[in-house]
């Protein structure tokens, strides 16, 4: 592994914290987004803005720097585990003090928080397999001072017996890894413009994630419309494409219909930004 002075260290841990903190600003304004915040307005949700996003997502800077400090070329142990545990809790306190206690980021805390601390526990040099595989070792270690709560994403989990953000962790992000990365990729390819390429990114995800926002909101019927909404989209060629642009807006219109949102796949499209901008190579075999 490459060595670096402290003042290097210090200098590719801001730009870690930098970058997660601009993909998740990236992901909120990607317009247009099926019952989610963005650049046209709350989508689904009558306490989220675009401005209160971007406010949430700035507030969790420290919180990204914190964790890749103390996560910087370490391997995975339970004392790093229960560190990292803690610093994504403070990391919820400071998004609720930014956002007057709205739950804007509290998934996307988990996902990137743990993907910052991989990529700096590589030292900031890991391809995409590597990433993920570093992420899921950590989320797969007990946190012994973990609070045991029984939340909404854990109750619609048990209710539907499907997995959660916590399996999606601790299984390597099988939905960004062979899912929206490499949709992302094929799409660029094609000649699809930045933010039409994000959208069939998210699109990809949403096809097959048991996303428990959705089903805390809307049930089985929810996510039977997200899946085949998004299925819809990418068999029409994508966001490239006029019969795809026009899957996705009958798509939003069923989600809002619905009253559901997709906040879990907004996360995960966050993380496949974020492993986009930092990996050093993308995967053709890790799944
Ligand atoms: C492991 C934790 C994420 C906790 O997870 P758990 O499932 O127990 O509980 P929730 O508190 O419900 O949070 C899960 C959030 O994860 C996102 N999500 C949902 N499904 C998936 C999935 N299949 N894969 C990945 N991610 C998923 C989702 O987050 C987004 O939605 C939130 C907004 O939702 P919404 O319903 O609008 O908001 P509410 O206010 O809750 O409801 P309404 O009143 O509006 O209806 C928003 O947060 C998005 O980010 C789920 O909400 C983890 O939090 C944990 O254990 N942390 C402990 C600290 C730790 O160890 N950290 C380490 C890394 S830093
Ligand atoms: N753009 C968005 N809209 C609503 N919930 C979200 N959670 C994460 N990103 C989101």
């Amino acid at each position: 592994m490459k060595l670096l002075s402290q003042t290097q260290a210090e200098a590719e841990v801001s730009q870690l914290a930098a970058v997660a903190c601009d993909s998740l600003i990236a992901e909120a304004r990607l317009t247009p987004k099926p019952g989610l915040v963005d650049s046209r307005g709350s989508g689904a949700h009558q306490d989220l803005t675009l401005a209160l996003m971007e406010r949430s997502a700035h507030s969790l800077q420290p919180t990204f720097q914190q964790l890749a400090r103390e996560c910087w070329q370490r391997p995975a142990d339970v004392a790093l585990r229960e560190a990292v545990g803690r610093l994504g809790r403070e990391g919820e306190q400071r998004m609720m003090a930014a956002t007057g206690g709205v739950n804007t980021h509290r998934g996307a805390i988990w996902a990137l928080g743990l993907l910052v601390s991989a990529a700096a526990m590589n030292g900031g040099r890991a391809d995409a397999a590597q990433l993920a595989h570093t992420a899921a070792a950590l989320a797969s270690l007990p946190d012994n001072a973990a609070p045991k709560l029984f939340s909404k994403g854990l109750k619609a989990s048990h209710r539907y017996r499907v997995p959660g953000a916590r399996e999606e962790a601790q299984q390597g992000f099988p939905h960004v890894m062979a899912l929206a990365l490499p949709q992302l990729l094929r799409s660029r390819a094609a000649g699809a413009s930045e933010s039409e390429a994000r959208l069939d990114a998210l699109m990809a995800i949403m096809t097959s994630l048991s996303d428990t926002c959705v089903l805390s909101r809307a049930g089985l019927p929810g996510l039977e419309t997200m899946q085949a909404g998004a299925r819809a989209v990418l068999a029409a060629g994508g966001c490239m494409m006029a019969a795809g642009q026009r899957a996705l807006a009958r798509l939003d219109a069923g989600m809002l219909k619905l009253n559901a949102s997709p906040g879990g796949a907004a996360d995960l499209l966050a993380a496949t930004l974020f492993i986009d901008r930092v990996s050093l190579a993308h995967p053709h075999s890790f799944f």
